[in-house]
């Protein structure tokens, strides 16, 4: 530990997109960040993509659990050993299944496990998310106390937006002028809706490809007004934020692109990734001039494109207009959290998950002897 009591602590992230794992430095003391450090990802295999895919939606105790969460804590301990020297660890997990007002939340790892696997003898946090749904909140999103960090460290002196473009799509609408996060309207956090999940399963199904690369396949084909409008009508659109969602939770969106081909079915997923954030941005506080995108999403122009289109006087960038990386925002916030924990700091907030106070979360595993 540094001498302000900053700390080098490693985080990973195991996405909804079932793609792999993302490890990196950051070093903060849970308040301010103070540097980033080195950065990994480790691909799962195609088999180990298939056991994960086949344990989404189950819960601790059923099939295919335990195989799933095998592989997500080999591949963590896998990516972390080479990362060099650290304090500490955030591991997220993989999210296996998410019902905050139903059966709570789930993700596959034990960090005891990968407490006592890695080479450097550290604490892991674990278990981010249980605590906030068993006290009523959404669970998610979590990274908003990081984003927020963040745009104090970008130096942004007016309301600013990060957007998440993972499997699923997650907003971030912070105040920087309020400069503890847990102060009311210094954020306010929500997920969007289905973001490259349904796109990428099409991919998958149909054309035995992983993602649409730079949306070309989206760019080809219509989309289809009448199944968009279906989808905006979908209640989620209508509940008041913070709200979260699970990878799945779009059923009917994806069976009403079966019968179009392959380039408007791309094309509609797509437009319904970008029209569920322009929804999202109708419940900003305040407007902004810059929004900042993260997330595999960042990387496909037909997206972003859509999106820009629909935010007037609205900057729409990927974080790396601001230095930052977006293959490893997410990985870097469960670092952050990771020391907010070990500091005792809360990890969620009213206006970030809708807990009726901020409360902090997390388990912390640490190696014997
Ligand atoms: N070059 C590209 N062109 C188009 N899409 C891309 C490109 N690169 C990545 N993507 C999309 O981004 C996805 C991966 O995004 P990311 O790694 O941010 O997701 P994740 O972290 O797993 O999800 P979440 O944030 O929901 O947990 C891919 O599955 C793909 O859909
Ligand atoms: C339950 C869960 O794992 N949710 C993820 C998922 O992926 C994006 C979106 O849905 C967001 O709510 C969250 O992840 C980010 C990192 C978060 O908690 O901030």
């Amino acid at each position: 530990m540094s001498r302000h009591g900053a700390m080098r602590v490693a985080g990973t992230m195991s996405g909804t997109s079932l793609d792999g794992v993302d490890a990196a430095i950051v070093e903060t003391d849970g308040l301010s960040i103070t540097g980033f450090g080195p950065s990994a990802y480790r691909p799962y295999s195609p088999q180990e993509r298939d056991t994960l895919r086949a344990a989404l939606g189950r819960w601790p105790g059923e099939e295919g659990v335990e195989a799933a969460a095998e592989i997500v804590e080999t591949a963590h301990a896998e990516v972390l050993s080479g990362l060099g020297p650290f304090d500490a660890v955030g591991f997220h997990g993989q999210t296996l299944a998410h019902d905050p007002g139903g059966r709570g939340t789930h993700q596959a790892g034990d960090g005891n496990v990968l407490a006592e696997v890695l080479p450097q003898r550290v604490p892991v946090v674990w278990d981010f998310r249980s605590n906030d749904v068993q006290l009523g909140g959404q669970g998610a999103p979590l990274a908003p106390a990081f984003h927020h960090a963040l745009a104090v460290h970008v130096g942004a002196e007016e309301p600013v937006a990060f957007l998440n473009l993972g499997g699923v799509g997650n907003l971030t609408w912070i105040d920087p002028r309020i400069g503890a996060v847990e102060e009311p309207g210094a954020v306010l956090a929500f997920d969007t809706g289905p973001a490259n999940a349904p796109v990428d399963d099409l991919m998958r199904n149909r054309l035995g490809r992983p993602f649409d690369e730079g949306g070309a396949l989206a760019t080809r084909g219509e989309p289809d007004e009448a199944i968009l409008s279906d989808f905006l009508s979908h209640p989620y659109f209508f509940r008041m934020p913070p709200k979260s969602l699970d990878r799945n939770d779009f059923p009917g969106l994806v069976r009403a692109v079966e019968r179009l081909s392959d380039a408007d079915a791309a094309a509609t997923l797509t437009a319904a990734a970008a029209l569920a954030v322009l929804r999202g941005a109708e419940h900003f506080p305040a407007p902004v001039t810059r929004l900042l995108v993260t997330g595999g999403g960042r990387l496909n122009p037909a997206l972003m494109e859509m999106i820009a289109g629909g935010l007037e006087d609205v900057r729409v960038e990927a974080v790396e207009a601001a230095g930052l990386d977006g293959d490893m925002l997410e990985a870097q916030a469960f670092g952050h959290l990771a020391v907010r924990v070990l500091r005792g700091l809360p990890t969620s907030f009213p206006g970030t998950t809708g807990v009726r106070a901020a409360v902090g979360g997390g388990q912390v595993a640490r190696p014997a002897g």
